[in-house]
């Protein structure tokens, strides 16, 4: 045979090799809700860039022909399409295994996130609405804020249409888990790639809860004032993001980038990869409360354990006792508004 055609042969069966290995890993769509937004555009280049995902499906109201024909170009395998306005929804969410809502209104400086209640509530509702109808299997990832009660309105309407499945709704904690590393990392002086520090409870203000007495490696170089200052930076890391903003938003990039991690997590999960840890705020036993963040287990069909808070130093356990009353009014009042809306 000729040089060139052992060539041509050698690269004709390392493309076949590629390709049954490609095979072998599931097809998966991810969908985008508020693709366009500031979270929406940075989270749809993450997920185009990671490999797990075959197919990626990008819908809002306006702005997406151009987000997903700019995203598209990239050489990586996932298949692009943009979906905008109401009449493509469908299409946009039919076969979706994950979910992911950044959708709605951001904070401005003064704001709590409770003040977005008013516009996001109704953005959510629509929303899991149509994914009840059109993919109530998949693994729903609640950005949208107040995550506290978006994640509640998400569920009651799920049990509305009668798809509710706690084991496939998730709300999306997990900036509060990349902020509590590195903000330790950097006070403990060690490096930042190696650090975990679960944060338990919700997703606004003195309900986020870290968890710094179970943080790896250990550090006896931080005193409790170093502990308390650590947890309130922590707790107010968004309203640090609004306020340096100005008026332009939230956080949109770190967010991205905590979406993309958590979106890989529930991704692996399903493909069935052991020992995938994350926090989340899901359906919860581990407290009093119904809804709780804690870490999760995640596995092939969405939580496969909650899992319990593990010890407390009494500086923790002072801050799970005080957080409880602002996370309950938070979560009624979004299973209220999807009951009577
Ligand atoms: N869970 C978390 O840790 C965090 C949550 N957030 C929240 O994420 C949300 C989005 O923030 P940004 O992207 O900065 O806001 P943004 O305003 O830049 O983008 C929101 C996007 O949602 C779209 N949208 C509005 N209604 C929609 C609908 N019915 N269907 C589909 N898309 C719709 C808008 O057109 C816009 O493109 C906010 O509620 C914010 O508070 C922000 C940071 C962290
Ligand atoms: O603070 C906000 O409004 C956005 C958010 O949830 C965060 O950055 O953690």
């Amino acid at each position: 045979m000729r040089p060139s055609l052992l060539r041509t042969a050698s690269q004709h069966l390392r493309r076949r090799r590629d390709y049954s290995s490609s095979a072998a890993q599931p097809e998966r769509k991810v969908a985008i809700l508020g693709a366009a937004g500031g979270i929406g555009q940075p989270l749809a280049l993450l997920m185009k860039l990671n490999p797990l995902v075959s197919s990626l499906s990008l819908y809002d109201i306006a702005g997406t022909p151009g987000v997903a024909a700019d995203v598209s170009h990239i050489n990586t395998p996932a298949l692009v399409k943009g979906f905008m306005g109401d009449d493509q929804l469908a299409e946009a969410l039919q076969g979706a295994d994950v979910v992911i809502i950044p959708a709605g209104v951001p904070r401005k400086p003064g704001m709590t996130r409770d003040d977005l209640f008013k516009i996001n509530a109704g953005i959510v509702k629509g929303l899991c609405t149509a994914i009840a109808k059109h993919c109530p299997n998949a693994l729903i990832n609640m950005i949208s804020n107040p995550v506290n009660s978006t994640v509640p309105i998400a569920a009651e309407v799920f049990k509305k249409a009668g798809t509710f499945d706690e084991k496939k709704l998730f709300g999306v904690t997990t900036l509060d888990v990349v902020r509590a590393k590195t903000f330790y990392a950097g006070k403990a002086n060690v490096p930042v790639t190696g650090v975990n520090v679960p944060v338990v409870g919700g997703h606004a203000g003195i309900t986020i809860l870290p968890l710094f007495s179970q943080a790896t490696p250990a550090s006896n170089a931080l005193s409790h004032e170093d502990l308390k200052a650590l947890t309130k930076r922590t707790q107010d890391g968004g309203t640090e993001v609004v306020e340096a903003k100005a008026g332009k938003g939230s956080a949109t990039l770190s967010m991205a980038y905590a979406g993309a991690v958590f979106g890989d997590a529930c991704l692996k999960g399903l493909n069935g990869v052991p020992d995938i840890v994350e926090c989340s705020f899901v359906q919860s036993t581990v407290t009093d409360l119904p809804f709780f963040a804690s870490k999760v287990r995640l596995g092939k069909n969405g939580v496969e354990e909650v899992m319990g808070l593990g010890e407390l130093s009494a500086f923790e356990k002072e801050g799970l006792e005080s957080l409880k009353s602002e996370l309950m009014s938070s979560i009624v009042k979004g299973v209220m508004f999807a009951r009577e809306s």
